[in-house]
């Protein structure tokens, strides 16, 4: 069914899991596919955006068994076992899989089409192939490259030294995975810290790099050996659980085994910040990555001004920090987060529609959202737009509505959440 209704709540104690982390799911697999012999990824999100991953690289030539829905094996031949593709390259839905794929095709001597959804051909291109073209790749596509579809023939690549203008793991990835197949070193610089699991995993599969805050270099010529991935639960999807408990004060709700690396805990921050008790145990590392388990409660949340450096470090979770916000004593203000125009769907916009039709007081802004709160919302029928985080934040909005809250095109969802109506039922909602 593609609609989801949720309703108010009572308050629940929980301790749950949330599916894998998509970032570095989409990187298990597309590292495991350049690297010399098997790698496992285990507790790898079965979303649709990394089924994506999976078939672009099976079109790529690349053998890739799933032994069960979160564990995959994939047999890779080194840069050189991936082959020239008869078929288009399907991204889907996904922004990672396109951006990421991008600067492995463009080392490879090969041609190759890569296009999405509606979505994807909506959102920016140019700001990786611009420099893969730098590097010497050949790229064509819609606007002169700015879009999909896009035209790559892989070309003997160069080292560059990149400035990006915005912090994006996904421009960094992409050249980091170029700079790897290219003559001479690459660095990427970017004007503030965004997650950096490439760094990470990259290290993991043997590669030399030089990372310090906002500066990454890597030499050419490094080849990848296949590893053993195990996946921390996704903080992004933890963070709508997170949120659930916030919505229906007297509520706990603890996620275990999941992901915190520092570079995407920002919202974890801010959840200290409004007040919200945040108790964090950790477990340790996995595959170079923090693991550990979070339990969210409040008594009461005050509003929180949120910018700067913060937002890469949570840009994922603004729309459902907005849908808590209106929870909040006072003026929320989000601001520095102009990326938002740019994903799924506008978020900003889309953020604000929504959360309107539910009565909460929202204004959009050039660079973000002001919420007044707090607001008893009520309730309606919103839409996803298409966009997975939105239509996951409206169903949360419904947890503290006066009424039902229904969302449309709710399987958007399976885009990084499956199993999360499930999952928010088993909370009590
Ligand atoms: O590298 C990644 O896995 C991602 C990077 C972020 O995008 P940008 O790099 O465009 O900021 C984030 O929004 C996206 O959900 C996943
Ligand atoms: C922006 C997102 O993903 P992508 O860029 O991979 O489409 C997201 O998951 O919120």
């Amino acid at each position: 069914m593609d609609i989801i209704r949720s309703t108010p709540k009572r308050p629940f104690h929980q301790s749950v899991r949330v599916p894998g982390d998509k970032s570095i799911s989409h990187r298990g697999v597309m590292f495991g596919a350049i690297a010399q012999g098997t790698t496992r990824v285990e507790g790898f999100l079965p979303g649709a955006d990394c089924l994506s991953t999976i078939a672009c690289f099976r079109r790529l030539g690349v053998e890739i068994e799933r032994e069960t829905p979160t564990t995959v094996l994939i047999k890779g031949k080194g840069w050189e076992g991936l082959r020239e593709p008869a078929q288009w390259l399907d991204v889907g839905n996904s922004g990672t899989t396109i951006r990421l794929m991008l600067g492995i095709l463009a080392g490879r001597p090969f041609f190759s089409a890569v296009a999405g959804d509606d979505s994807i051909a909506r959102r920016p291109m140019g700001r990786v192939v611009q420099p893969l073209r730098e590097m010497g790749a050949f790229i064509d596509g819609r606007e002169g490259g700015s879009f999909t579809p896009l035209a790559v023939r892989g070309g003997h690549l160069k080292g560059i030294e990149h400035v990006s203008r915005v912090a994006s793991a996904q421009v960094k990835s992409c050249l980091l995975l170029a700079g790897l197949q290219a003559e001479g070193t690459t660095v990427v610089r970017e004007p503030a810290v965004s997650r950096d699991h490439t760094e990470r995993m990259l290290q993991a599969f043997g590669v030399d790099l030089e990372a310090e805050p906002g500066r990454v270099a890597v030499k050419g010529g490094q080849s990848l050996t296949g590893q053993y991935v195990r996946v921390p639960g996704d903080v992004s999807s933890a963070a709508f659980i997170w949120s659930a408990a916030l919505m229906v004060p007297g509520s706990r709700v603890k996620v275990r085994d999941v992901g915190l690396n520092p570079t995407r805990t920002g919202i974890l921050d801010v959840f200290r910040m409004m007040g919200a008790e945040v108790l964090v145990e950790p477990k340790g590392k996995w595959c170079g990555e923090p693991v550990g388990d979070v339990t969210v409660s409040a008594d009461g949340l005050r509003a929180v001004e949120v910018g700067g450096d913060l937002i890469p470090r949570l840009i994922d979770e603004i729309p459902v920090l907005a849908v808590v916000a209106t929870q909040a004593e006072g003026t929320t203000i989000i601001k520095d987060a102009a990326e938002l125009k740019v994903k799924e769907t506008n978020r900003i916009a889309t953020t604000t529609t929504e959360l309107r039709k539910l009565g909460a007081q929202v204004e959009e802004t050039d660079d973000g959202l002001i919420i007044y709160g707090p607001t008893r919302l009520k309730g309606g029928v919103c839409d996803s737009h298409g966009d997975h985080r939105i239509g996951m934040a409206m169903a949360i909005a419904g947890l503290a509505a006066s009424d039902e809250v229904t969302v449309r095109n709710a399987t958007a969802i399976d885009v990084s959440f499956p199993g999360f109506a499930e999952l928010l039922e088993q909370l009590g909602a």
